[in-house]
């Protein structure tokens, strides 16, 4: 757990435009890796193996089903021989419990297999589901900077989502794969040559793919462009409501929806052409395999090489897989989309982990160092040009600037959010210098703790969104927390306390408040240096004198770095830096600067007069 409050907001959230939409996914925007089909497929095996024996028990269950579903036809024209052959009544009754139980039998086992097998694949989702979102929490903070926070959340929801909404297609096609090949054993049973008359059916069936397949992506894809876009355009419509009204433009939106509605219907049509030609195909590679089946078995039975009865069960069997086969090829394109959301959920997994990193624990008071301090965001222009600073053990520094010079950056930085493009950023206890790089992410929560501008309120009781900072931590120490930062009397006056629930749709909080309990986990879990850039200025002024207070109580007998959005904030700290475009421009206390005359005396005069 850490004190950090997630990144800074201005880490790069563009990403995908269109969630289901691959095909228009910025290329040239940084990504977290994509897995190739073999990396999936590892995936995929491994988490069948974690549930090896209810794996093991799908297994057995759909042969089971499939050996009933073939059983059916083979008793069938076992029946038809035993009738030609004038079996006696008592002969064929029993050939007809025979199979009606195989017919039982099948059904039987098939929803127990169907059943079983979407156990696993929700065990499976669960899992995947688990593992990608943990190891997504742990994505390093500068691949998180680059890739931006928008990769991560797509892929841990949409296409997990996606993955999870085709387990049930995948289960289908598996049971029609193990129905296509026990039933392919059932031809051979017969007679290998019914079984080769059987395989006429696959050269058809791969030149209707052939064709299909190609038109098929392009047009779901265009089919899902245009619905989206007639959502866009409606929605924009309403939301624009009053300036449509009032610019008299109610016709010019309507056509707009017309002709987006119009787009999106002819590509749906002809995505629905697409299919029924290709469900022609089928019907069509179905006939040629049943007349090259019949054919064969009329000139075998002719040559009195095999029964009718082989042969009525042969085409009874072909028959009865029209079903699975035509499931098979249908989702061809369903899978293909699974695949490319399996890939992407894959890739988070694929993502570099942290180096393992010998834990080491701040010992005695903390002091911060920075040297060279340099970065660039994506963007490539360069915010900061070398910043050095020192911030000796329990002494606070004020950073102060105009907007965009980089205060939020620098103290990012300095916190060890994410590492600066140039340069080092030291901490230095009794033990010696550590690099912040050097710690991981929760080590470096020992040392350092974080109050961004991002402050969130997690959904649940009060309680738990303090005591996350330092899980363990009993009812009094959480209060005394909240009382350090001046949070105690509304927590008190809340309905139920620390039970109360906080985050969305439960129980309001301010701006303050939020920042005050931001402040309150910082306390709690106790770091010697301390990083605050909060958002004083939007709490309104009382507000931001009662987190001022907050902020001086957290900061007490820490070493701080203050990103101080009110000049009072600077005054009350040991030492001011004044940013501007990206250096350290001065340095020293409120009175040395303000005997400079510079920079800082100005702001403080301006600030002094309103
Ligand atoms: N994620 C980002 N990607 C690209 N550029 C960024 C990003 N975040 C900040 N910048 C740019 O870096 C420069 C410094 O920004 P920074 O937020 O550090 O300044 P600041 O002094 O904290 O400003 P403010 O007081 O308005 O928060 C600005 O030019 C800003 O536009």
């Amino acid at each position: 757990m850490t004190t950090a409050e997630t990144t800074p907001a201005k880490t790069t959230t563009t990403t995908t435009t269109e969630p289901t939409e691959r095909t228009t996914e910025p290329v040239t925007h940084p990504a977290l890796p994509v897995a190739t089909g073999r990396q999936s497929a590892a995936e995929l095996w491994r988490a069948v193996r974690a549930h090896r024996s209810e794996a093991l028990v799908v297994l057995l269950l759909t042969l089971l089903a499939s050996a009933g579903v073939v059983a059916g036809p083979l008793l069938l024209g076992s029946l038809v021989d035993v009738v030609r052959e004038g079996a006696t009544t008592g002969e064929l009754l029993a050939l007809l419990a025979v199979t009606a139980a195989a017919v039982l039998f099948g059904a039987v086992f098939t929803a127990l297999a169907l059943r079983a097998m979407e156990r696993l694949g929700a065990r499976i989702s669960a899992d995947l589901r688990e593992r990608v979102l943990a190891r997504a929490l742990a994505v390093e903070p500068k691949v998180l900077e680059r890739v931006g926070v928008g990769d991560v959340a797509s892929r841990v929801t949409e296409d997990v989502e996606h993955f999870v909404a085709a387990v049930p297609l995948v289960s289908s096609v598996f049971g029609a794969v193990v129905t296509v090949v026990v039933s392919a054993l059932g031809f051979a049973s017969l007679d290998y040559r019914l079984a080769l008359a059987f395989c006429a059916v696959f050269p058809v069936y791969a030149l209707a793919l052939r064709s299909y397949l190609p038109k098929a992506g392009p047009l779901y894809a265009a089919e899902r462009r245009d619905a989206a876009e007639r959502g866009r355009v409606l929605l924009e419509s309403l939301h624009g409501l009053p300036t449509v009204r009032a610019y008299d433009m109610q016709e010019l939106q309507a056509k707009r929806v017309e002709v987006a509605s119009e787009r999106n219907v002819s590509t749906a049509l002809r995505a629905l052409k697409t299919v029924l030609r290709f469900s022609v195909s089928m019907n069509a590679a179905e006939a040629v395999g049943l007349s090259a089946l019949l054919l064969t078995g009329y000139l075998l039975v002719t040559s009195g090489e095999v029964t009718v009865g082989a042969v009525t069960a042969a085409a009874l069997l072909f028959h009865r897989l029209f079903g699975p086969l035509g499931m098979l090829l249908m989702s061809f394109d369903d899978m293909q989309r699974a695949g490319s959301a399996l890939a992407r959920v894959v890739g988070v997994l694929l993502t570099p982990q942290e180096p393992e990193r010998a834990p080491r624990s701040p010992r005695g008071p903390v002091s911060l160092t920075a040297q060279g301090v340099r970065h660039s965001y994506d963007t490539g222009r360069e915010v900061l040009h070398g910043v050095d600073l020192e911030v000796p053990a329990g002494t606070s520094l004020a950073v102060v600037g105009a907007s965009g010079a980089g205060k939020t950056t620098l103290a990012a930085i300095l916190g060890g959010v994410f590492p600066a493009t140039q340069g080092q950023v030291r901490l230095v206890d009794d033990g010696g210098p550590v690099p912040v790089g050097e710690l991981d992410q929760d080590g470096l929560r020992d040392w350092v703790g974080v109050v961004s501008q991002e402050t969130h309120v997690f959904a649940g009781p009060l309680r738990d969104d303090v005591l996350f900072s330092a899980p363990g931590s009993t009812d009094e120490q959480v209060r005394d927390a909240l009382a350090a930062v001046g949070a105690d009397a509304w927590v008190r006056a809340l309905p139920q306390g620390l039970d109360t629930r906080v985050g969305a749709g439960e129980h309001p909080l301010t701006a303050s408040q939020v920042q005050q309990l931001a402040l309150a986990r910082l306390v709690l879990r106790d770091p010697p240096v301390v990083v605050l850039d909060e958002a004083t200025a939007e709490a309104g002024s009382s507000g931001a004198r009662d987190l001022e207070r907050a902020a001086e109580a957290a900061v007490r007998g820490r070493t701080a770095i203050v990103v101080a959005h009110r000049l009072t904030q600077a005054k009350a700290c040991d030492r001011i830096a004044v940013v501007d475009a990206g250096r350290v421009v001065e340095l020293g206390t409120h009175d040395e600067l303000v005997a400079l005359g510079g920079r800082y005396a100005t702001l403080w005069a301006a600030w002094s007069q309103r």
